[in-house]
């Protein structure tokens, strides 16, 4: 395949690396110093677009995507109060959207986890439940999109959760979302459920961002010839 990167920072360059050990071209790496490119590039020699940018940046990448007719996996978080948006202007162009706030089979598994526990503790009412997220000091966004995703999975599942808040909550009726701010941290999650007897936890630590890219390679490979808005549950079918 033929990838553009629509932004080379930290996971830019990972996925440059993923893409070529298997079998790809970068044609090319776009940044915000070097935006003026993407005027230049020929739609029709671009198999895929894998954007990971900033939270500002995601939607007018997206867009620009989606005019020029190409399939793009999306990785930015902090923007999705405009996902909605982004998936109509895709259908209304008869494009191809790939998106997911984590694309680490790990995390994946780890989401699957989170709703068969969080449906199971749902009838243990003396536990409370609450979140932590661990990431490198580098991050723009609060929580982090993994931790958006896992919390609402517990709240649309625990009827005691209504919503979250990214402190320490004093509503029972608020999800505790706690985000930490560690140099060199690819990103931790962690959910605990605690009584007065005992604590169960559920915790999955990324070791490098290989997963990630790994991830999103994969899903710009699967989403050939294909039409729509997926995720990774379309992907992994569980
Ligand atoms: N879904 C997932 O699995 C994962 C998602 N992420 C998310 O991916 C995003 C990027 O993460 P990361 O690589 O660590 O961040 P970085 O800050 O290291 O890199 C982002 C890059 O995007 C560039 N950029 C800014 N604006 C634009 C634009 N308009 N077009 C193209 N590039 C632009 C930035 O340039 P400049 O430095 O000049 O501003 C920077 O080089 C974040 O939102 C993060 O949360 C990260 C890991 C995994
Ligand atoms: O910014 C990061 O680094 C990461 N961002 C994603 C998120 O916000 O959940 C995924 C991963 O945790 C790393």
């Amino acid at each position: 395949m033929n990838i553009i990167l629509l932004g080379y920072g930290k996971m830019g360059k990972v996925l440059e690396r993923v893409a070529i050990s298997r079998g790809h071209t970068i044609s090319h790496k776009i940044d915000l110093n070097n935006l003026h490119e993407l005027a230049g590039i020929d739609p029709a020699t671009v198999d895929a677009a894998i954007e990971f940018s900033s939270p500002e940046s995601a939607v007018s990448n997206l867009t620009y995507c989606f005019e020029h007719h190409i399939p793009v996996v999306c990785g930015t978080t902090g923007w999705l109060h405009r996902k909605q948006e982004m998936e109509r202007l895709c259908m209304q162009k008869s494009g191809a959207f790939f998106y997911a706030s984590n694309y680490s089979l790990g995390v994946n598994i780890f989401f699957h986890l989170n709703r068969v526990l969080s449906n199971l503790m749902n009838r243990y009412t003396d536990y409370e439940v609450s979140m932590e997220e661990i990431h490198h000091t580098e991050k723009k966004d609060a929580p982090s999109g993994t931790a958006l995703s896992l919390a609402k999975d517990i709240i649309d599942s625990m009827d005691r959760k209504q919503g979250w808040v990214n402190e320490h909550a004093t509503e029972p009726s608020l999800l505790s979302i706690i985000s930490l701010r560690e140099a060199g941290v690819p990103g931790t999650h962690t959910i605990r459920y605690e009584s007065k007897e005992d604590t169960i936890e559920i915790k999955h630590t990324a070791h490098s961002r290989e997963g990630f890219a790994l991830g999103a390679v994969v899903a710009a490979e699967w989403i050939q010839g294909k039409q729509g808005v997926f995720n990774m549950q379309d992907m992994m079918k569980f």
